[in-house]
């Protein structure tokens, strides 16, 4: 019988990823720089090795501190701690609510480290702050860089990593205003991306006609099936239709109301075609094998704060050109685009950052409750009581 130790077994564990080849010069921009910026596609294995390479440097710098690396969802919290606790065969924290334990990594949500940030104010028990998805633009994600920014006038040792998929890099070294290392995870892809506009049947028919099409059409290729959706909703009345039509499919919903052990089912082998059917968190925030196919219904859910009323409410809308390119990207061969290529050349750019869209009133109380003013913002909020002495 062949035995494996604990660190073949480990290895095992980590496979060859694109970002594999760039620890020296992350380790070399992390003593060059407080601040370092990474961009490369969901999957390259930004969030998982990334902390674990920090922790070393920490180490080998003979630096006590803590190192956090910080997630927008609780189910990426859990689900990051307990893989890079198995890949490093040691204990890794991770904090959603109250929760903490005490290992030298810790995953946390970004409202967990700002709750520290308040406790704490220079963050002095952490060596290396890591913000991951900093693509998502979410409003706690920006106050908190903005918080951090503050901190690294105070202190020097500090170190902050921001890691996304297709940031606007030049924009946050801007933010920054100093040396900022970026590295740029390239993947090389000959991925084939088609337009399949809708006609007379409603999204949801098109993409559940998408999916019974690329099952009983590419028969070489068994690989899984990854459609984009705007709703929880409309992904379980999307599996439902796909149970009832077609065999062979395995249908997995991805939305951020799953418990972990259901959410793992993304991860596991499949005896049929594995199908997930997600929301926009299988964009960047969980991400996993096997994804041959990727079919993009172009819409998702999001907050959005009316003026008038005084109302913020659950929108759906247009997804960005960003985040059309982010879904093309979890494909491993082809993308079907539930739109047209004009629809696509009218999409803007990028999504309108949570802290713009959002009730100011919420960006007031937070402010308040870290006892700030007001800081830099990297894109400002609409105008306060206190904003618009700020601005
Ligand atoms: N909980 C998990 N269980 C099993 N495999 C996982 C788990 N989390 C991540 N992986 C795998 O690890 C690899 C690297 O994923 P990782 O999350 O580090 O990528 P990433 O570049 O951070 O993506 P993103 O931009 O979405 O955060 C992927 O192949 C993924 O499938």
């Amino acid at each position: 019988m062949v035995q494996m130790d604990s660190s073949m077994a480990r290895l095992s564990l980590s496979p060859h990823l694109p970002i594999s080849g760039w620890k020296n010069r992350f380790m070399a921009s992390l003593s060059h720089s407080s601040t370092v910026i990474i961009d490369g596609k969901a999957g390259s294995g930004k969030s998982t090795q990334i902390p674990q390479w920090a922790v070393e440097y920490s180490r080998r710098e003979g630096n006590r501190g803590l190192v956090a690396c910080t997630q927008s969802c609780r189910l990426s919290t859990v689900s990051l701690a307990i893989r890079v606790g198995e890949e490093m065969g040691e204990k890794v924290d991770f904090a959603i609510g109250q929760e903490q334990r005490g290992g030298s990594l810790k995953y946390c949500t970004d409202e967990w480290m700002m709750r520290e940030m308040k406790m704490s104010p220079l963050l002095d028990e952490y060596s290396i702050v890591i913000i991951d998805q900093v693509n998502e633009r979410s409003l706690t994600t920006d106050i908190l860089i903005g918080l951090l920014k503050e901190i690294l006038i105070l202190r020097r040792d500090l170190r902050i990593v921001l890691m996304g998929s297709s940031i606007d890099c030049d924009k946050w070294v801007n933010y920054f205003g100093c040396y900022c290392p970026i590295l740029s995870i390239s993947s090389k892809s000959s991925l084939i991306i088609e337009y399949s506009p809708l006609t007379h049947k409603s999204l949801l028919d098109t993409a559940v006609d998408t999916v019974v099409f690329l099952h009983l059409t590419e028969k070489e290729n068994r690989g899984g099936i990854l459609l984009f959706l705007s709703t929880q909703e409309e992904v379980e009345l999307a599996r439902r239709e796909i149970r009832r039509r077609v065999e062979g499919i395995e249908s997995i919903p991805l939305h951020s109301d799953l418990p972990h052990d259901q959410l793992m089912r993304v991860h596991c082998p499949s005896n049929g075609r594995k199908c997930v059917v997600s929301t926009s968190i299988g964009e960047t925030s969980i991400v996993f094998d096997g994804i041959s196919f990727v079919i993009d219904g172009g819409f998702t859910s999001t907050s959005i704060y009316d003026p008038i009323s005084r109302d913020e409410s659950s929108q759906v809308i247009s997804i960005s050109k960003m985040t059309a390119k982010r879904r093309t990207e979890r494909a491993e061969v082809r993308t079907i685009r539930l739109y047209s290529e004009d629809e696509f050349e009218l999409m803007s750019e990028e999504e309108i950052p949570e802290i713009v869209r959002a009730d100011p009133s919420r960006v007031e109380k937070i402010m308040d409750e870290m006892g700030m003013d007001g800081f830099d913002f990297f894109d400002r909020p609409a105008p306060t009581r206190w904003g618009i002495a700020n601005y």
